[in-house]
């Protein structure tokens, strides 16, 4: 694809993230299996272009809206190349349009408000824009972090690294950082979880031997360090009331040693659909997933749970916001009123697991997000209308949970800020002890 072709096809993609619900990696790979003429480095450059897009987007539509233009994903292209890229104006039309597959040439308004791009005074941008925040999530965020608030933001400017788990059923991490080393793959340790490993480059291990034979799992390592905190130990029963794909299952699992129960539970069944492979790839055979319809109707199956189960785990349906650098269209797509519907639904998703719990049982709380609504004020909620529970602060259970380093805090909060991880909170709740 020549330059031209690029820009467009950047531009189109731009649009159709734009348009509908559905995640950009998905838009991306459905355009080019509809281009098999496309090669990778088209697809690469084009992937980078559009995702630089999406995390800069509150910059580019500043300097748009500074220009007297109403900002589009076209205008977006353009943008990037004059701002990111060091195109001059007078060099856009020679080489990034016209050809069979270019866009269309640029009006007399956009030429105008190009020229004037490279003259703003870029450091004259409100904190959301160069945050590339919408206003109102960025409200929230420089409310909750104060002086941080800028730092938080900026976090989400970087793309976030690939961390492995090893399957401590399968392997050490040494003998799975001694196979990278010996394949050429650069890599580290992660600080606090035993099991992790940051690649330092961004390579895609879906189709490798080590994860094929159920030796590593990808995962962040906040999500290894929630596991973690839930102490399941062998012969346990556990719940995974949010299972999802079954990744804090399979974590857990592997502290289980084949002993014990993890009853996989989530109301999409589809995103289910991977568990069992998963878990025998990786030599787990615990983990039975139960479809659930989060209503009223779930008594049957809860029946026989009801205050029997060690460790109930609520990886709670979030905002994502913690995860928002690998997927920087959600924080653009994200209205108040469906946060406000998370938070609800969070209330009830807790409401309902706690039952389960048996006495003297945790319950851990665990989101993907930064955002305070979700997550310390959701446990506050919670205390005051369970007595019956109390918070375990993680500052105590940090050794016992085989975490490296220290923990100072009663909850797991971190933002994208530091260690490569992604921003993720959990609490853990014991029931029965006096309050
Ligand atoms: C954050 S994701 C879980 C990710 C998963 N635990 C993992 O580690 O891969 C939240 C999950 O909650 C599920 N969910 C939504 N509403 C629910 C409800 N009322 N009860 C149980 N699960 C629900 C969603 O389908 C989604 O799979």
């Amino acid at each position: 694809m020549i330059s031209a072709a690029r820009l467009a096809a950047a531009a189109e993609i731009l649009d159709l993230i734009g348009a509908a619900q559905t995640p950009a990696e998905q838009h991306i790979g459905t355009y080019f299996r509809a281009r098999r003429y496309a090669g990778s480095k088209d697809r690469r450059w084009v992937t980078e272009f559009v995702y630089r897009a999406l995390r800069r987007q509150g910059e580019l539509d500043w300097a748009t809206v500074e220009t007297g233009l109403e900002p589009s994903p076209r205008l977006r292209c353009f943008l990037s190349l004059l701002l990111f890229e060091g195109v001059v104006p007078e060099d856009l039309a020679k080489s990034w349009f016209g050809g069979p597959h270019g866009l269309p040439d640029l009006t007399e308004a956009e030429a105008a408000a190009l020229a004037k791009v490279v003259t703003l005074d870029m450091s004259a941008m409100p904190a959301e824009a160069a945050g590339n925040f919408p206003k109102w999530l960025a409200d929230k965020i420089i409310e909750q972090y104060g002086e941080s608030a800028a730092d938080v933001m900026q976090a989400y400017g970087h793309r976030a690294p690939v961390t492995l788990r090893v399957n401590a059923l399968k392997a050490t991490r040494d003998d799975i950082l001694a196979t990278l080393k010996e394949e050429g793959i650069d890599a580290e340790p992660t600080p606090f979880s035993p099991d992790g490993i940051i690649l330092k480059d961004r390579l895609n291990l879906s189709r490798h031997p080590l994860l094929e034979g159920g030796r590593i799992e990808l995962q962040d390592e906040a999500a290894q360090i929630a596991a973690r905190l839930a102490l399941a130990h062998p012969g346990m029963s556990v719940v995974d009331f949010c299972a999802g794909g079954g990744g804090k299952s399979l974590a857990m699992a592997a502290g289980m040693a084949h002993q014990g129960k993890i009853y996989a539970f989530d109301t999409n069944a589809r995103r289910m659909r991977d568990i069992q492979a998963r878990a025998t790839r990786a030599g787990v055979t615990l983990i039975e997933p139960v479809a659930i319809t989060g209503d009223d109707s779930d008594v049957d199956i809860f029946g026989p749970l009801v205050g029997s189960v060690d460790r109930v785990f609520v990886d709670a349906p979030c905002s994502g916001s913690g995860t928002w650098r690998r997927q920087p269209d959600q924080k653009w797509k994200l209205a108040p009123e469906r946060l406000d519907e998370l938070v609800a639904l969070q209330g009830d998703i807790l409401n309902r697991a706690a039952p389960l719990v048996a006495p003297g049982g945790r319950l851990v709380y665990a989101t993907c997000s930064i955002l305070e609504g979700e997550n310390e004020a959701q446990i506050t909620a919670f205390l005051l209308s369970h007595p019956e529970f109390s918070l375990l602060p993680v500052s105590a259970l940090w050794d016992t949970a085989g975490l490296d380093g220290n923990w100072a805090q009663e909850v797991f909060a971190v933002t994208p800020t530091e260690g490569g991880r992604d921003g993720f909170f959990a609490a853990v709740l014991e029931k029965g002890a006096a309050r």
